[in-house]
């Protein structure tokens, strides 16, 4: 699955990308011109379901235009089920029909959905010749020895599933905090666009090449993602008996240990001043100083996230899409960093869980 993410496939997806980018840059800026503000949570949502509708299942969801269009309706059902009881459904809908009838399914209408909408999807491109550059595309390749399909049409819709649940909103986080670091330290932001506008005059567009060159804004990525990262905690279980160092702490197998990212992230002996927005604690030379596991928003291991490079891309894209077109402000409500979080939500949330911004068109837009 790890090659579903390699450059070429990135590659193939970057117009789907760039178009949803091209989308959120519009509807941000109508929403400011109605509103004199803009819940950049809300839009950074839309865009993250856009992308993950169109690149996982081949659907053009068009959120921004249709809040409540079935695909975001019952993408949103899924989200309001407790964590467990999703990744249920995952196993769920791999199982052979015969044992799933017998399980009482609280999901079965959004479950029901999302398995019709990609068994409709591989049934029309099995029946045609035309081959897209996404997801779904990919697994439908995925072929053996003698060119049989790999998948079953449930494993795809599985795999499907859970991209959307683990890929929209820890992207959306990512983005909506990104958003806030931005506008509260204009500096950061003014050098972004620079760098935007620069790579802009060498390519003549906001080109997959073009957005390899942006360094700054890759740095500022990863700042965000250390003060703010979308999955605070991993989880992982021994499997052998170990005595931590240097303590007399003994784990017995089976041990579910919690590693606490946000306490790591924010920890004064890896990062000094660690609440202060700082992206060139990024540079090269910085990171190689620091223990690997001092950073750690997408896990580590063999049971990292399977998607990373996609979601720094797709994140990238519309931050330099969204860089070029506009500026970022604080409203008068907005609070001084860092950032207060919801105590409540599973994945890092902002205090309100809205994150209100004032976007300014840049008069040299190019
Ligand atoms: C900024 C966005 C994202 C963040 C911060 C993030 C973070 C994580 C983390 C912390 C894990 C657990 C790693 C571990 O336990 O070591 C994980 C697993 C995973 N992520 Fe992501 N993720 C992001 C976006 C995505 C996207 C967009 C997709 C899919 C399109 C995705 C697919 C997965 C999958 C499939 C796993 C499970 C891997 C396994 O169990 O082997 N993630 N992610």
């Amino acid at each position: 699955m790890s090659s579903s993410f390699s450059t070429s496939k990135l590659k193939a997806m970057y117009q789907l990308a760039l178009g949803n980018a091209k989308n959120l840059t519009h509807y941000v800026l109508l929403d400011m011109e109605k509103k004199g503000e803009v819940d950049m949570k809300d839009m950074f949502g839309r865009f993250t379901m856009d992308n993950i509708a169109s690149c996982a299942f081949g659907v053009n969801c068009n959120s921004f235009t249709d809040p409540n269009s079935t695909f975001a309706t019952n993408a949103a059902k899924l989200f309001s089920t407790e964590r467990a009881a999703i990744m249920r459904l995952i196993n769920d809908l791999a199982l052979p029909e015969c044992i799933k009838s017998r399980l009482p399914d609280p999901l079965a209408e959004p479950s029901q959905f999302f398995a019709d909408v990609v068994t409709r999807t591989i049934r029309s491109r099995d029946n045609s010749t035309h081959s897209a550059p996404d997801f779904l595309q990919l697994l439908m390749d995925t072929k053996d020895k003698e060119g049989n399909r790999v998948l079953s049409t449930s494993s795809i819709i599985s795999q499907s599933v859970l991209f959307l649940f683990v890929g929209y909103d820890t992207t959306a986080s990512l983005l909506t905090f990104a958003g806030y670091c931005l506008a509260t330290h204009p500096e950061v932001q003014e050098r972004v666009q620079e760098e935007v506008d620069a790579a802009l005059s060498r390519h003549g567009d906001l080109t997959y090449a073009a957005l390899q060159e942006m360094s700054y804004l890759d740095r500022v990525m990863s700042e965000t993602l250390r003060l703010y990262p979308p999955a605070t905690r991993l989880e992982r279980e021994s499997t052998k008996e170990y005595t931590l160092p240097g303590t007399d702490v003994h784990l017995p197998i089976g041990t579910v240990v919690q590693i606490s990212v946000l306490s790591i992230h924010r920890d004064p002996e890896y990062y000094p001043d660690p609440l202060r927005f700082d992206p060139d604690r990024f540079l090269p030379e910085e990171k190689e100083r620091r223990h690997p596991c001092a950073y750690l928003p997408f896990g580590s291991g063999p049971r990292n996230c399977l998607a990373m490079r996609f979601a720094l891309f797709e994140a990238k894209v519309a931050l330099a899409e969204l860089m070029r077109q506009m500026t970022l402000k604080p409203t008068a409500c907005t609070p001084s960093p860092p950032m207060p979080l919801d105590k409540m939500a599973f994945l890092l949330t902002p205090a309100g869980r809205k994150m209100p911004l004032i976007s300014v068109p840049r008069s040299s837009a190019k």
